[in-house]
């Protein structure tokens, strides 16, 4: 029996790398099923050919961690691209992925892409230095003009990345600049999505030749906070995360309460607030749904 890790599931077939760097197709195991045992990309799996034609799934070593939509087992890091211009940098929508990324407990970089479509520089510079102060990796790219890829290309050596943010801000160019070999269909491929195909999709991690594996995620995200509770909420913004339990109530939502830490470094611009309006927005949402279920 080897070890190997899955890099692509399609159709009950799950596609394994071995340690030699062979690529196998194998089925699963017939207990897996009855024993509710899932097997997904980024899996960490003992396979064997007991025939010597057919290889088998044994067993899923343990994972440290799983993103659901789209499923992906073991992923170090979340790289989270967004565009500077066409479409507009929204920052209440990265403050959705990087809640998402944080949930996942995975290593976040932000990508701040098309930079040469900039009306200015002093308004990347502020977006930078915001993301910065709060604790993230921002790098500066132009998928077009070629600027800041070694940079981006290091970040990705030697890890199972995901790449995610908005439709239309860059990925697939960015993925295409990296390995050219690839030929994703830029614009192509959102237009297609569009149409309902990704349904139909499978999820595939891509060897990286300089060292690294990334998945190819389509378009789309699932940007529901279902999963997050809001005692979890606060946790899942550093800079909130770094003030907790500095509030005179204990379990403090940082809400309506008085003498609460959280609004106070607001009040004295040591939190953003447009960050803590995101909190607040995230905090109402989940509350509300969970108010609905009941
Ligand atoms: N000006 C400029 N345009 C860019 C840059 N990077 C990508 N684009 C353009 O933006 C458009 C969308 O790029 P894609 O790579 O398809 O975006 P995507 O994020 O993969 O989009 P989805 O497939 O919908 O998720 C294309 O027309 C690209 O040529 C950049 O750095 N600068
Ligand atoms: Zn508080």
């Amino acid at each position: 029996m080897v070890e190997g890790l899955v890099i692509k599931a399609i159709g009950g077939f799950y596609y394994v790398k071995k340690g030699n760097g062979e690529v196998v197709e194998c089925r699963a195991r017939g207990r897996f099923r009855k024993e509710n045992i899932n097997i997904y990309v980024g899996d960490r799996v003992l396979v064997n050919n007991p025939d010597s034609k057919t290889w088998v799934v044994e067993a899923v070593l343990q994972r440290k961690n799983l993103m659901v939509r789209p499923p992906i087992a073991n992923i170090d890091q979340c790289i989270l691209v967004f565009s500077i211009k066409s479409p507009d940098f929204n920052p209440f929508l990265l403050d959705r992925f990087l809640v998402l990324a944080e949930h996942l407990q995975v290593n976040i970089v932000i990508c701040l892409n098309k930079i040469d479509l900039a009306d200015n520089k002093e308004e990347l510079e502020n977006i930078k230095e915001k993301y910065n102060k709060i604790g993230y990796k921002v790098l500066t790219i132009s998928a077009v003009e070629k600027i800041g890829i070694e940079p981006f290309k290091a970040i990705l050596i030697d890890k199972i990345s995901v790449l995610a943010g908005p439709s239309g801000v860059g990925k697939s160019t960015l993925l295409n600049i990296i390995q050219p070999g690839l030929s994703l269909k830029t614009g192509e491929l959102s237009e297609k999505l569009r149409k309902g195909r990704h349904t139909t999709r499978h999820v595939e991690l891509i060897e990286l030749e300089f060292g690294g594996l990334i998945a190819d995620t389509p378009g789309f995200s699932y940007l529901e906070l279902d999963d997050i509770s809001p005692d979890q909420l606060p946790y899942l913004f550093p800079e909130i995360k770094r003030a907790q339990g500095k509030c005179k109530f204990k379990g403090c939502r940082h809400f309506h309460e008085p003498d609460c830490e959280i609004k106070k470094l607001m009040d004295q611009c040591l939190i953003y607030s447009e960050r803590y309006e995101s909190y607040i927005a995230f905090l109402n949402e989940i509350c509300d749904k969970r108010r609905n279920l009941q």
